[in-house]
């Protein structure tokens, strides 16, 4: 049966059925890394700009590229579909900023866990219910970045629903007047010892534990919030590469 959002069915994946998926935010990113990491790659679906991917690694091992699309709704929907086509590991690799001095872009962030401030998760488990990465598949990926001599930073994420209000923009945002719960929030997690922000691990990390995946999340590190709102662009192919890099190299 094909699954109506991400547009392929279990028997369009052949008979060496792929456990891993690498799961991007970006279409962009799922036909880079298909066309320029994987061999032998071929286009499964491209529906509400949904692209997925089937390849194989440099060992011959399958793996599925898929797209979340942003934010954890829409994430929570081709996660879902691709745990019903058999995906037992997904590793989201996406793009982060850093809220601390010492995370500079052009880096990568590996969540060990997330601060889970997302309305889809809720509907998967309770508020309480941990949102903590696969310790297998995390450590990892450490060790692929240590081995790859990538700069890596292992900690906690903070995955939010909005990219503007959640993540305390104001000055490039439509609404500079932000609610008054949210007005240092981003020093109170930086406080907290979190690392970055995202809009998809928690919810990533809460449906894997729940629907019995691995899931795990590296980032490449394309704004710097102790300096400014804005994307650094001229440093964002550098991050994002580095994040491939380790995703395609985990030895799991
Ligand atoms: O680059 P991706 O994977 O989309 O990740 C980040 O970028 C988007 C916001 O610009 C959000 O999806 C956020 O989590
Ligand atoms: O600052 C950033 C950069 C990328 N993605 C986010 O969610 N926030």
């Amino acid at each position: 049966m094909t699954l109506y959002h991400i547009g392929f069915s279990k028997q369009d994946l052949g008979n060496n059925l792929p456990q891993l998926a690498l799961l991007s935010g970006e279409p962009e990113r799922s036909r880079y890394l298909a066309e320029t990491f994987l061999q032998n790659s071929r286009l499964l679906s491209d529906y509400r700009g949904l692209n997925s991917y089937l390849g194989y690694l440099s060992n011959g091992k399958p793996v599925l590229v898929a797209t979340s699309g942003m934010g954890a709704p829409s994430l929570s929907i081709v996660v879902n579909e691709l745990v019903q086509v058999g995906i037992k590991q997904i590793i989201r690799i996406g793009t982060c900023g850093s809220i601390q001095p010492h995370v500079q872009v052009g880096s990568i962030v590996i969540s060990q866990g997330a601060l889970c401030r997302q309305g889809a998760a809720n509907d998967i488990a309770p508020l309480e219910y941990p949102a903590v990465a696969d310790p297998f598949l995390t450590v990892a990926l450490v060790e692929t970045a240590q081995k790859l001599n990538i700069p890596y930073h292992l900690g906690i994420t903070a995955s939010v629903d909005t990219f503007y209000e959640g993540q305390e923009r104001q000055e490039s945002s439509a609404n500079p007047n932000l609610q008054a719960w949210l007005l240092g929030i981003t020093q109170q997690y930086r406080n907290l010892n979190i690392l970055n922000y995202e809009m998809e691990a928690g919810t990533l990390f809460k449906m894997g534990s729940v629907y019995g995946f691995a899931a795990a999340c590296v980032c490449g590190v394309v704004a710097q919030r102790t300096q400014a709102e804005d994307i650094i662009l001229k440093d964002k192919d550098l991050a994002v590469n580095r994040a491939i890099q380790v995703a395609v190299a985990v030895d799991c």
